[in-house]
C-alpha cells in the first residue's frame, strides 16, 4: 500500500472500528457547566454521592407522625396531638409516648415517632386524634439511604446526562459538571440541481431536503450545527467553503458528490488536500460515504456522505452519530432487537440497513415490518418508518420471525 493508499470497501464494522479509533484521538475538551447548561452532555469524570438520599427520614405522606409502640393491637387509638412538623418548618419537639404530631409530605420525622399513619385514616377530635386504622410499624416513612448511600456512583464518564439523570445531581446540591464541549458542526449540501425550498423549481431541479434532515438529526442530538449556503458542482467553489469550514469546525459534514460521476468532486478534493480514512462501506445504503481528516483543508473532520436523502438518513444513524458519539466519549448506544413480521430477502451482499416499522405485539415482543420501498431516494418510505433494520453482510433469505437488530429513529 503507497502512503496515499487508503481502506476503500471496507466492511461496516471497520469503518465503526475507524471512526472509533480517529475519536477517542480526537477527544473534545472538557468544560465545567452549570447543571443548568448541562442537558444532554456527556460527562467527563464520575459522580459520586456526598451524602445519603433521603438525607433524613421523613415523612411519605400528611398526616401524623407517632410511635408505633403506642397502637392498641386491634380497634382504635386515640393520641394527644403535640404539635407539627411542616417540609421546610420548624423542628417539632420529641414526642413522648401517648402523643403524635401531625406532618407533611417530606418533613422530618420528629425525634421519637417511628411510623406515619395518613390524615385520611384519622379523626381529628380538639386536640387529640383517633387513629381508625392502624398502620403497620415503620409505614410511610422514607429511610434516610434508602435510596442512595454516602459514596455511591450517580453518574459514570461517558453518560449522557438525562433530564432525569440532571435531576439526580440536582438532588444532592451539585451545582455544576464536567462535560465534553459539543462538537461543532458544518452541514453542506452540494449539487447544481439543489433549489431551497419556497424558490420555484426548473425542471431537473429538485428541492434541497438534505439539509434540513441532517439539522433535525444533529439538533436532535443536542448538537447547534451550521448550514452554510448550498455548494454548486464547482471544484474552486467547494475547495474554498470547505476550507473556510475547515478551519473553524470540529466536524464538517457533507452530503452529495461523493461517488463515482464527473460532478462528484469531494473524494479528489480531499485526497488531495486531506488524509483520507475511509471511502466506501461495504453497505446499503450509503456505500459511498467518504472520512477524512482535513489536512490542508483545516483541523476539522470530514464525514461527507452520499446524496441520496434515505443514504443520508442510514449514513448518519451508523457512521456520523457514532463519531459524534466518539468525540464526547459517550458509551456506545443500546443496541435493540425485534423480530420481522414479514419474510424478507435479501438479494444483495452488502450489509442492508432497511428501513421498517416497529409495533409491539399483545404479549410483550417487538416487531418490525420491513418496507418493500427500499430504493435510498425514498424518503416518504422512510419517513412512514421509524427504524432501521440490520440486516448482515452476506445475501440471505430472512423468515418471518427472524430476530434482527434495530436502531430506531
Ligand atoms: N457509477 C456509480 N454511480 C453511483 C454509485 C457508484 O458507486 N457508481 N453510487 C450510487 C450510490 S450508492 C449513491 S448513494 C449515490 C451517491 O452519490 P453522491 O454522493 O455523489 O450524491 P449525488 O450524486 O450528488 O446525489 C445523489 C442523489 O441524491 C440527490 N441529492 C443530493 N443532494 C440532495 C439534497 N441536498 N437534497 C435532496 N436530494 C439530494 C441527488 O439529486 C441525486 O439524485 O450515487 C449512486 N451512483
Ligand atoms: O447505497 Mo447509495 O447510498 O443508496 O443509493
Amino acid at each position: 500500500m503507497n502512503a496515499d493508499a487508503f481502506p476503500t470497501r471496507i466492511a461496516y464494522a471497520q469503518a465503526r472500528d475507524i471512526l472509533a479509533r480517529v475519536a477517542s484521538e480526537r477527544r473534545m475538551p472538557v468544560e465545567h457547566l452549570a447543571l443548568a447548561r448541562a442537558h444532554g452532555r456527556v460527562l467527563a469524570g464520575e459522580t459520586v454521592a456526598h451524602m445519603p438520599m433521603p438525607a433524613f427520614d421523613n415523612s411519605a405522606m400528611d398526616g401524623f407522625a407517632l410511635r408505633h409502640a403506642d397502637l392498641a393491637t386491634d380497634g382504635e387509638t386515640v393520641l394527644v396531638l403535640r404539635g407539627e412538623q411542616f417540609a421546610g418548618g420548624a423542628i417539632a419537639p420529641p414526642v413522648n409516648p401517648g402523643e403524635c404530631v401531625r406532618i407533611t409530605t417530606g418533613a422530618p420525622l420528629p425525634e421519637g415517632t417511628d411510623t406515619v399513619v395518613m390524615k385520611e385514616d384519622t379523626a381529628l377530635e380538639g386536640d387529640r386524634v383517633r387513629i381508625l386504622h392502624a398502620p403497620s410499624a415503620g409505614r410511610h416513612v422514607r429511610r434516610r439511604g434508602e435510596d442512595v448511600g454516602e459514596g455511591d456512583l450517580l453518574a459514570a464518564a461517558g453518560d449522557a446526562l438525562s433530564p432525569a439523570r440532571i435531576a439526580l445531581l440536582a438532588s444532592q446540591g451539585i451545582a455544576g459538571v464536567d462535560v465534553a464541549r459539543r462538537p461543532t458542526v458544518a452541514v453542506f449540501s452540494t449539487g447544481d440541481e439543489l433549489v431551497e425550498p419556497g424558490l420555484p423549481l426548473a425542471h431537473g431541479q429538485i428541492y434541497n431536503s438534505n439539509r434540513e434532515l441532517l439539522m433535525g438529526l444533529l439538533r436532535a442530538d443536542g448538537l447547534e450545527p451550521v448550514a452554510w449556503p448550498t455548494l454548486p458542482d464547482d471544484p474552486a467553489a467547494i475547495e474554498s467553503a470547505l476550507r473556510h469550514a475547515g478551519e473553524a469546525f470540529d466536524l464538517v459534514l457533507t452530503c452529495g458528490g461523493v461517488s463515482a460521476g464527473e460532478k462528484d468532486h469531494l473524494p479528489a478534493l480531499l485526497q488531495r488536500r486531506g488524509r483520507v480514512h475511509f471511502w466506501k462501506v461495504r453497505m446499503r445504503p450509503g456505500m459511498p460515504a467518504l472520512f477524512a481528516d482535513g489536512g490542508t483543508l483545516g483541523p476539522a473532520l470530514f464525514l461527507c456522505l452520499p446524496g441520496n436523502p434515505v443514504s443520508v438518513l442510514a449514513t448518519w444513524l451508523a457512521l456520523a452519530r457514532p463519531l459524534l458519539d466518539g468525540l464526547q466519549g459517550r458509551v456506545v448506544r443500546k443496541s435493540w432487537r425485534a423480530r420481522l413480521s414479514a419474510p424478507w430477502r435479501k438479494a444483495h451482499e452488502r450489509l442492508e440497513f432497511l428501513r421498517g416499522r416497529l409495533a409491539s405485539d399483545d404479549g410483550g415482543m417487538l416487531h418490525v415490518e420491513p418496507d418493500p420501498a427500499d430504493g435510498s431516494h425514498r424518503m416518504r418510505a422512510a419517513a412512514d418508518a421509524d427504524a432501521l433494520i440490520v440486516l448482515e453482510e452476506g445475501a440471505r433469505d430472512y423468515p418471518a420471525g427472524s430476530v434482527v437488530e434495530v436502531v430506531p429513529y
